[in-house]
């Protein structure tokens, strides 16, 4: 692409930083979270000082690591004797009739206990979740890294309420939006500046910019949007967090930021932008998945760019207003979809490498019991769908986990594309990136089972190991088990085994290295392939369909023309016996006359018979174009099913990275 052209594409390094590097906000507050990144603090601290600030960046590197999953109890549900919270371990007590003491003696109790990075529990508050869980992460975003949020339950146990919350208890989402506003004020923005898929930017043209921006106020001003309500709810909040400390930038005066939202939603295996009008007598357009060799992401989703935490949280609302809810017996406003409500920032410097951060809440439909939830109709259908890609989602984590601990070369498949929720989050899911879920739980007696559930998905999921964490566990229980042994040849094995094991390691890493360039490589050549088959078969069917087309515009042809030309001299024939027949009946002898009718009629008869067969004729060239016309459906069906059964094409488009696709989720 020409440097004239207003264009601009710039391939992201994504180990990159972030041209906005935080400082470390504990210089406020000791207790504030820290930054993930290494930050220069030596001339501020004493050794005492730095000794905690370096065991905390610890924990917070270790944290980071890994897959964080967080258990969040519902407040106002009585729970005594059936659940106690032992720092991050919840013990769970089994009550007589639940499921998982259905095989045991009467009076027999059950113990379960689950480890989780953080327990929340019914007195913890919203800003208490986002302080410790998402500050984090927020800040790991600004400094361009990505982070994937999931809240996953059964319904009704507050994963809304945690991830949007309510006017006077905002959830994460408003508190992050908030956070990153204020931490980025003094940074100029940019509104020209378009996130792509595939880690690209596009500059927009002054008309496009001014388009987009028209947009913006027409969702501002939809009808069913109290702007002003929303506004209002937002700067109370805003007023209350007035005193919570944000991290201090350190900013150079030529960068420039540029924020974009979205708001997509997964209902019934249908992707559905959630920022578009609705339109009337119009069905909503379903959206479709494509994929860049940097993850997978949501075709033509909308894209806003916001420039203050209020246009964002209006922006959330209006979303939230398109969202399908409906009254179950477990809830009675209860989400019906998976929602996905994702913050971009585009971070600019004039010649140089653009930053591109993403950070993705999303809100999973909570999973139901049939039998309790009631539904029927539409409810039902809703239900299977919602339970089936939590089975998915499920299934997934299951299956990496066991991949990590066994061979990897023995794992069993990942069905990441049994669902569009696994496959839009497969990176995350796989360990790419930095992932975090929030089990919430409601603590009641009569849904034990149902939380036990969430509690086996998070204690699967907790044992995920990041992709770029080596496995260390083999090593630690093989030295452990040699130290037990006594005399030299315990020391002799020991050493050959720590060479082995280096060795192997070096093997195994070699050998992931090697299988994600071969992955990367195998999906661009799917992309190349893919394309060179599509033209090659929309070649096919152009030059088919112009065969065909001008074979039976010929044969049209040519039978109207005989049957013109036919027509011309019949009646050029019958204009002539009329004039003899006037002739004779003026001028002839009676005998002659007669004779000569006789022959006039005769003549009509012979007439006639030529025009019937003509008839005939045009009847037969009718039916074989017909025939024609069937051949032509026949070979179109023949190509749909050819373009049915290439590779990925029944439910994915894999672009190129180059795709022109706009906004996205990947
Ligand atoms: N920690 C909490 N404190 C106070 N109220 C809560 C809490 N958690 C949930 N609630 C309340 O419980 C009700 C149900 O919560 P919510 O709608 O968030 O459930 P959900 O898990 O999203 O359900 P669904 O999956 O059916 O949408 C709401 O009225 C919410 O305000």
């Amino acid at each position: 692409m020409s440097s004239g052209n207003m264009q601009l594409y710039a391939e992201v390094s994504s180990m990159r930083l972030s041209y906005l590097r935080a400082r470390d906000p504990s210089i406020i507050n000791f207790n504030a979270p820290r930054l993930p990144l290494p930050v220069n603090l030596e001339n501020r601290y004493s050794d005492d000082d730095n000794n905690k600030i370096d065991k905390e960046a610890e924990e917070e590197e270790e944290r980071s690591d890994h897959l964080s999953v967080f258990l969040r109890i519902k407040n106002g549900v009585p729970f005594k004797d059936l659940y106690e919270i032992d720092g991050c371990n919840l013990v769970c007590n089994s009550p007589e009739g639940s499921y998982s003491t259905r095989n045991m003696k009467v009076g027999n109790q059950l113990k379960k206990i689950y480890t989780f990075t953080k327990i929340f529990g019914p007195e913890d508050r919203q800003v208490d979740v986002f302080n410790y869980m998402v500050k984090p992460k927020v800040l790991r975003f600004i400094n361009g890294q990505n982070s994937t949020l999931f809240t996953y339950g059964v319904s009704g146990s507050g994963k809304t309420f945690t991830i949007v919350g309510t006017a006077d208890e905002p959830g994460i989402i408003p508190r992050a939006l908030e956070y990153i506003f204020r931490t980025i004020k003094g940074v100029g923005f940019k509104d020209d500046i378009k996130p792509l898929p595939a880690q690209q930017v596009r500059q927009m043209s002054k008309e496009e910019v001014l388009n987009a921006s028209r947009d913006k106020a027409t969702l501002l001003n939809a009808s069913f949007l109290d702007k002003h309500f929303h506004a209002e709810q937002y700067r109370k909040m805003q007023q209350s967090l007035i005193d919570e400390p944000v991290a201090h930038l350190e900013v150079a005066s030529d960068v420039y930021v540029s924020i974009w939202v979205s708001f997509a939603e997964i209902y019934n295996e249908y992707i559905y932008d959630l920022l578009q009008l609705p339109q009337k007598n119009k069905e909503k357009p379903k959206l479709r998945l494509g994929c860049t060799k940097y993850g997978t992401y949501i075709k033509q989703l909308t894209s806003i760019n916001v420039q203050s935490g209020v246009e964002a949280y209006q922006i959330l609302q209006f979303g939230i207003n398109n969202l399908k809810y409906a009254s179950t017996a477990l809830n009675c406003h209860s989400s019906r979809s998976h929602s996905i409500f994702t913050i971009k920032m585009v971070q600019w410097k004039k010649n140089s490498d653009v930053c591109i951060s993403t950070i993705n809440f999303c809100d999973l439909a909570g999973s139901e019991r049939l039998k309790k939830t009631g539904n029927v109709g539409d409810r039902l259908k809703e239900s299977n769908n919602i339970n089936i890609s939590l089975l998915v989602l499920g299934r997934c984590i299951e299956n990496i986990r066991a991949g990590q601990k066994m061979n990897q070369m023995k794992s069993k498949p990942i069905p990441f594309r049994e669902s569009k929720l696994t496959r839009l989050f497969q990176n995350a899911l796989m360990g790419f990136e930095d992932m975090n879920i929030i089990i919430n739980i409601n603590p009641s007696l009569g849904m034990f089972d149902e939380s036990q559930h969430a509690l086996n998905f998070a204690a699967i999921a907790q044992q995920i190991i990041s992709i770029e964490k080596p496995i260390r566990m083999v090593r630690n229980r093989f030295s452990e088990m040699l130290q037990k042994q006594d005399g030299p040849t315990a020391v002799q094995l020991r050493s050959v085994s720590d060479e082995e094991f280096d060795r192997i390691q070096n093997e195994l890493q070699r050998i992931q290295d090697q299988n994600i360039e071969l992955q990367l490589q195998m999906n661009q050549m799917q992309a190349e392939h893919y394309e060179e088959i599509q033209s090659t078969v929309d070649e096919a069917t152009v030059r088919f369909r112009n065969i065909w087309e001008n074979r039976i515009k010929q044969v049209k042809e040519r039978a109207e023309y005989d049957l013109q030309a036919l027509r011309q001299q019949y009646e050029e024939k019958i204009r002539e016996m009329q004039e003899d027949v006037i002739e004779i009946s003026s001028d002839e002898e009676p005998d002659e006359r007669d004779n000569m009718l006789k022959d006039a009629e005769n003549c009509v008869k012979d007439l006639q018979t030529q025009v019937r067969q003509l008839q005939n004729e045009n009847e037969l060239l009718c039916i074989r174009i017909l025939e024609l016309e069937e051949k032509e459906a026949k070979l179109e069906e023949q190509l749909l099913a050819y373009h049915q059964t290439l590779p990925l094409l029944a439910d994915t488009d894999i672009s190129n990275e180059n795709s022109e696709d706009e906004g996205g989720t990947y």
